[in-house]
Order: C-alpha cells, then structure tokens, then sequence
C-alpha cells in the first residue's frame, strides 16, 4: 500500500481516546512511579514534574534532548517546535516523551552521576525479583521435563511460542499452555506459517525484535532456545531505555543470571544453553538505534531492511512494534495484514497482545462480534494476535 493510500495518524487530542488517556492518565502515575521508585535529587524531581506538565498543557520546546540519533531529532524538532503536545501524532509524542525522560534524569549526560542509569530499572527489577516469574519458570520447568514423543515436542513448542505471545501481557506468561491457552482470546493464530518458516529451508537466521524486559523476554529466550533447535536466532534489542520495560543488553544479561540462579535444573539448563549458544555465535545479539525512534517500519534504514531480507523470518514482539510494522493509524481493522505490511523486505511475524487503538486483519465476523462483545478488545491487553506475511 503506497504511503498516500494511508489513513490518518492516531492523535492525542481527542477527548475520550485511548492515546489520550496515556498522556493524561497513565503519564502522571509513570512520573509518580518514577520519582518514588528512584532516589534522585530535587532538581531532577523538577524536572519531571515540569515535563509531566509541559507534556499536558504545553507546546514542543526548541532544544534537542541529548542522546543518539541527534540529526534526527534535529530535523523532527525544527519541525515540531512550538506545535502543542496535545496536537502531536501519538507514536511520536510517546517516543520524544520518553527520550525527554532520559534527558530529565541525566541519562546522557556523561560526568554526571545518574549518567547511564536506567530510570525503570527498579520496575524492571522487581520483576525478575517477583514471584510471578517464579511461576513461570515452574511451569517452564515441568513443560520440558515431559519431553519425549513428537507430539510432545509439537505441544511444547506451541506452548512456547504462546508464552512469548502472552509474555506481551506480561500477565500469563508460560501459564498459558495448549490445554488451557482460551483459544477465543486469540483473535489471529497463524502459528502453523511460524513455524513452517522457522523450519523451512535456507541459513538464515529468525530475527526476533524484542519487546519488555522481565517475563516477556525471559518468554522470549525460551522460545529462542526451542527455534534454536532448527535455526540460529538474531535477538535485537533497544540500544537504552525506552518505554518504562524494553528490553535493553543489559536486561538481558540480568535475566541470564536470573534464570541461572533460578532452583529449577531445567530453568538453569536454559540459561547455560542459550550462553553456549551466544558464546558459539548461534544466538546473535543486537541493539540498533532504529528501535527507540518514532518513525515505522516502512522507512528502515537500509541496513536493517538488509538484515530482514536475509532473515529466514522476522518476530515482532509486542503492541509497539505492532504500530510501527502496521502504522499507528486509524485503520479499518479488516484490512487484511498482507495489504498492509506488503513493503517490508522479508517475511514478517507480528507477535502482540491487543494494547492500544490500532488493528488489522481480523475477519469482519469476528470483528463484529468483538466489538459488541467488548468494545475494549482493541486496549485490553486481553486479545492477542499472531499474524503473518510470507
Ligand atoms: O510493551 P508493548 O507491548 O510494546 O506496549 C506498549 C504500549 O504501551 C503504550 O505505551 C501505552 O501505555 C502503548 O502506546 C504501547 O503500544
């Protein structure tokens, strides 16, 4: 679909909406959130709360937050500036939020002694801390001990990647199995196409593009280990924090302790087996600047669309991911998903729960039927879809 053919972006200003109840409802906890989860000095405490406020009732100031990417920044905001947050697209004004949060706690600012430091590491870790991941990690546990037949393995698998799809609640997790997985809650399932791709012919890597932190990547990894066993695995990861729990490197190396430590053999048993893998150059790791920008996966920068054609499949974890694969724009969500995402270079699997306005490709019967069944589906974090373009 050519980028004329497009609908309008999603916005912030509109009374009621989703996108505006983040920036009005959801943003005042995450800066309360912050403030009392980290121990930073009064000037950094005004700072947010001077965001938070400017981002409610202000316009887009002239100065370039510090951080990557400058020259793009530069040009976005020589453009913007002066244009009220509330009139800003949604998908831009959430990732320049979050760049200017990195800029209020001195994240950039090298010398300083907040330099480096992620804001949501506390968030971050009391969920590797928490006992929901325990849970978890049982029930990993017990999934891979009753590996013997085939179809054992089939269901494993299965069970796997419905894990790393529910992860993306950050709510199920590897509770969520075959038996009890409450197939009406998937509003698209073409995981047979996933797994015909990660199985299929060629050397190139499956490139999994992470999404949060804590039990959707200790999901992830899980589901890494099992495609392993037929492919090697690029994991791509934000290059800092984004997003309150995206998953950076050293999140990551945080979880492999995590899963290392844990008592379980076969949770220990998969933090060793993914370190060999890394070790061996089987399991790839990659942070990319592209990951904590506004703009979609239709202007890839060429080295990445390199990358994803070579890619025997490219996983896109979660709802943000999603809006920058489809567009954070007011789509008819019967629009079949191969319309939609036809440019990308390779093929595509979009892996999300349901987390915000934006859907494509669901049957109109059933999206009839949702609609008047829960007329939340679309926010929810209770839906969930597997979609794929090959
Ligand atoms: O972690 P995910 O699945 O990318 O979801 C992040 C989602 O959270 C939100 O920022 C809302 O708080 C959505 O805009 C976004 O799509």
């Amino acid at each position: 679909m050519a980028d004329t053919q497009l609908p309008p972006r999603i916005g912030i200003d509109r009374p009621g909406s989703f996108s505006r109840s983040v920036f009005h409802e959801r943003h005042p906890v995450l800066i309360a959130n912050l403030i009392a989860d980290n121990t930073y000095p009064s000037h950094i405490r005004d700072r947010l709360e001077a965001l938070l406020a400017e981002t409610l009732e202000g316009t887009v100031p002239p100065e370039v937050p510090p951080g990557p990417n400058r020259p793009f920044w530069e040009a976005e905001i020589a453009r913007c500036v002066g244009t009220p947050w509330n009139d800003l697209p949604f998908l831009w004004a959430e990732s320049y939020f979050y760049r200017r949060i990195l800029d209020a706690v001195d994240h950039f600012a090298p010398a300083r002694v907040f330099y480096g430091a992620d804001p949501f590491a506390p968030q971050k870790q009391a969920q590797l801390d928490g006992a929901e991941l325990r849970t978890d990690l049982e029930a990993y546990a017990a999934l891979t001990e009753r590996d013997s037949t085939s179809q054992d393995r089939a269901e494993r698998r299965q069970a796997l990647l419905r894990a790393a799809l529910w992860g993306n609640q950050a709510d199920l997790g590897f509770r969520t199995t075959t038996a009890i997985a409450g197939q009406s809650d998937i509003v698209v399932d073409d995981s047979p196409a996933i797994w015909d791709l990660i199985d299929g012919p060629g050397s190139g890597p499956v490139i999994v593009v992470a999404d949060n932190a804590g039990r959707e990547l200790t999901a992830d990894l899980a589901l890494i280990d099992a495609i392993l066993e037929t492919a090697p695995v690029e994991l791509h990861l934000k290059p800092h924090p984004y997003f309150v729990s995206d998953a950076t490197g050293r999140d990551l190396l945080a979880t492999l302790d995590a899963l290392a430590a844990d008592p379980n053999k076969p949770v220990q048993a998969l933090a060793q087996r993914l370190r060999d893998a890394i070790r061996g150059d089987r399991l790839r790791l990659r942070a990319h600047g592209f990951y904590v920008l506004p703009t979609t996966y239709r202007h890839l920068p060429p080295d990445l669309a390199a990358d994803f054609r070579a890619a025997r499949l490219v996983i896109l974890k979660g709802d943000l991911n999603y809006r920058r694969l489809v567009g954070d724009r007011e789509w008819d969500a019967a629009t079949p998903f191969g319309e939609v995402v036809d440019y990308f270079p390779g093929d595509v699997a979009a892996l999300r729960t349901a987390k915000s306005d934006l859907a494509v490709g669901i049957d109109p019967v059933r999206l009839t039927e949702l609609d008047n069944a829960s007329p939340e589906w679309r926010v929810s974090g209770t839906h969930a879809m597997m979609q794929v373009l090959h």
